[in-house]
């Protein structure tokens, strides 16, 4: 298939761990990847956000990245780039020429606005399937941050426009299909195909960073608040009435998008709440880490914990898994399909340090249990979330889309519901 990846804020070229550049990044880029490794021919349109990157990027034998002019070529805040995605879907369309794809394929909300402009223009002789994936869903969002979600206003009404619109929706987790269904969107059209881990590069093999002191617990992503790091520094002085001490939080992500880590406003919280709780000495921050460098990290650590209030997906506890280290993570969205609950970690209620605490002082009090849940999460990660099977589950959602087009309507069997 010829295929068009539309990935209007996250590019995968950039750094990650920046305010708006993580697991979105990660996805387009894995699955590109995956798709052409299995013979399709993928090009990812992305914003072009920065002078110096030139129109096309050639990635591999049959993956371009392609920067497509829309809006200043400089960083923009995703949340201020609606007024662009006219643009952004010209770009896409002159780009295709007269060779539309079989297939294009939407990521966020406002990705599927321009698919759609792109692929169903009524000038242009052809109507291409569209496939979206929200990676993260404005009334999830809306109903965990209220007022302090700065998405546009329009979000509330065109993101379920591109879910009517959309000839199929993939959703990352079951929970994401119930908020779908109670957006009113008819669970036929529905794939599930999760996100995946790179497997080659994550693994429980290698060599480990050294810690500074007896136990290292990891904290992993884009810091913002909703990722719940501080949840994480208050369950510091728990777990030391606990009698873990000498425990260090390490802190990866953070800074970027031209902002340096001590200037990034969620650092400074975070330093000075564990200020505060006077527990300074134990918090390292790391910034932003390249993709290489990661599962060096995740080997030092003895458990990796994802606390935040919610979480459509989430990969890192896929990575931490495939690198054999136990996750303690909050029980909501994509982390209640991925860690299994005193199988490959911990599930600890959200928002809730205490619980953080004692899970965290059962692991670290508990070497076998840490080699148990560890070697169980890698197993897990290898055999359900290598990148080549997430592809593969992608290519159904788009034969359904394409067959839908063809037979002049839209599938209702689903491809995994
Ligand atoms: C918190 C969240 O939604 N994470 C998802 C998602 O990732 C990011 C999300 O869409 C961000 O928007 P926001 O924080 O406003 O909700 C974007 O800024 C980021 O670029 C996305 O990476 O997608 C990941 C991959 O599907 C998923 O694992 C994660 O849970
Ligand atoms: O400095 C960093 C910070 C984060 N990440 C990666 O960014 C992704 C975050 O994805 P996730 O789905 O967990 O969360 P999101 O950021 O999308 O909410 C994971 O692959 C992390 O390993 C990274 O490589 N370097």
């Amino acid at each position: 298939m010829k295929i068009s990846m539309v990935s209007e804020h996250a590019s995968p070229l950039a750094a990650l761990g920046g305010v708006d550049a993580g697991g979105q990044n990660v996805h387009v880029a894995a699955l590109s990847e995956a798709l052409a490794k299995r013979g399709h021919n993928v090009t990812v349109y992305t914003r072009r956000d920065a002078t110096e990157l030139p129109y096309r990027v050639k990635v591999g034998r049959r993956l371009d990245v392609v920067h497509v002019e829309a809006g200043p070529a400089r960083h923009i805040p995703k949340d201020e780039l609606l007024p662009f995605m006219g643009e952004l879907a010209d770009g896409i369309a002159r780009d295709w020429g007269h060779r539309p794809p079989d297939v294009v394929h939407g990521h966020f909300w406002m990705s599927g606005l321009a698919a759609l402009d792109a692929a169903r223009r009524e000038d242009a002789g052809y109507r291409v399937p569209v496939v979206q994936t929200f990676h993260a869903l404005g009334t999830v969002k809306r109903r965990h941050q209220g007022l302090e979600d700065t998405s546009p206003p329009e979000r509330r009404w065109l993101e379920p426009g591109v879910a009517r619109s959309a000839d199929r929706i993939i959703a990352t987790c079951s929970d994401e299909v119930f908020e779908l269904k109670a957006m009113g969107i008819k669970t036929g059209k529905v794939s599930i195909a999760p996100c995946g881990v790179d497997l080659g590069l994550f693994s429980a093999k290698g060599s480990a960073d050294a810690k500074p002191r007896s136990y290292r617990i990891l904290s992993v992503g884009r810091l913002v608040p909703r990722k719940g790091v501080d949840l994480v520094i208050r369950a510091l002085p728990l777990l030391s009435e606990a009698g873990f001490d000498d425990v260090e939080l390490l802190i990866v992500g953070g800074g970027g998008d031209s902002c340096a880590l001590h200037a990034d406003k969620e650092v400074c919280r975070l330093l000075d709440l564990a200020a505060e709780l006077g527990v300074s000495d134990r918090v390292s921050l790391q910034g932003q880490v390249p993709r290489g460098a990661m599962p060096g990290i995740f080997r030092s650590a003895d458990a990796v914990v994802c606390s935040p209030w919610y979480e459509p997906f989430g990969i890192v506890p896929l990575e931490a898994m495939a690198c054999g280290v136990p996750v303690v993570a909050a029980a909501v969205g994509g982390l209640r399909d991925t860690v299994v609950d005193h199988k490959t970690g911990l599930h600890v209620p959200p928002r809730d340090p205490e619980a953080i605490a004692s899970a965290l002082a059962l692991l670290l009090g508990n070497p076998a249990l840490r080699a148990e849940l560890g070697a169980a999460g890698q197993r897990r990660a290898s055999s359900r979330y290598s990148w080549d099977r997430v592809a593969a589950e992608t290519e159904k959602a788009y034969q359904l889309a394409v067959a839908g087009i063809s037979a002049g309507r839209i599938p209702m069997e689903g491809a995994a519901l």
